[in-house]
């Protein structure tokens, strides 16, 4: 059995579809000035979130640090309930952990933004016990819309590109949460008693 992948060592650049390619009136990005110092972990923002929080024991438990410019790291363990085939990590999961990295920009941003679109490369298999090397960071925005790519690494922050994703984030209200999301978990993160993880928890500057 071969783990040889046919797109050789380095696939480079995939092609996107449209909807991801910023428009020719798109900005870079602005790090917002009260964003967390290069180097500082950003911690969850939720503890019941799969991506980051601490209180979902199969979560992924996703480490994201602030650095400079738009533009996050994290790191990520695939531990056995994040099998996909025997041994492997199932790509979905991958998937939300670039999702996750790529949501996290959005806290450099002071912006609340959902995914709208996340376009995905599984470049090489990644098995358990793996830390995936995760960098994101915010290429362009244009009103609402904020673009951004990630990439996963293995074997090391330097390492070959396992997977990588391109994603557009959509600016959305606060209300986006609270009018769509299950009552009583709105009710028991609206009562949390610390004002920054309630904050957080809707992705609002505390
Ligand atoms: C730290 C935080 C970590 C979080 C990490 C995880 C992040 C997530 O997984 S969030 C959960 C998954 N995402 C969701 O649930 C979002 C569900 N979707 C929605 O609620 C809505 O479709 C939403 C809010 C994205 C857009 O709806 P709405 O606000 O009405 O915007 P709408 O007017 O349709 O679109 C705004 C612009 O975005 C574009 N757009 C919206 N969706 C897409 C899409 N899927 N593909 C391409 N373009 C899109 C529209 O074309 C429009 O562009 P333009 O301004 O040029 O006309």
């Amino acid at each position: 059995m071969s783990n040889t992948n046919s797109r050789g060592a380095d696939p480079g650049p995939p092609a996107r579809s449209t909807a991801l390619t910023p428009p020719a009136d798109a900005t870079a990005p602005v790090r917002h000035p009260e964003a967390p110092a290069p180097g500082e972990l950003l911690g969850a923002h939720y503890g019941h979130c799969f991506g980051c929080g601490g209180e979902q024991p199969h979560g992924l438990h996703l480490a994201a640090r602030a650095e400079e410019g738009v533009r996050v790291t994290a790191e990520f363990t695939v531990r056995p309930a994040h099998q996909g085939a025997p041994g492997l990590a199932h790509g979905g999961l991958l998937a939300t952990a670039l999702d996750e990295t790529l949501g996290s920009l959005n806290w450099l941003l002071r912006v609340i933004a959902v995914t709208g679109k996340l376009e995905t490369d599984f470049v090489r298999p990644v098995p358990v016990d793996t830390v995936l090397h995760l960098d994101a960071e915010v290429t362009a925005v244009a009103g609402r819309k904020i673009y951004s790519t990630a990439t996963g690494r293995i074997g090391g922050p330097d390492g070959p590109v396992a997977v990588r994703a391109a994603a557009l984030f959509i600016e959305v209200k606060v209300d986006h949460f609270i009018e769509n999301g299950r009552p009583a978990e709105i009710r028991a993160a609206m009562a949390d008693p610390d004002r920054a993880r309630r904050a957080r928890a809707f992705e609002v500057n505390p």
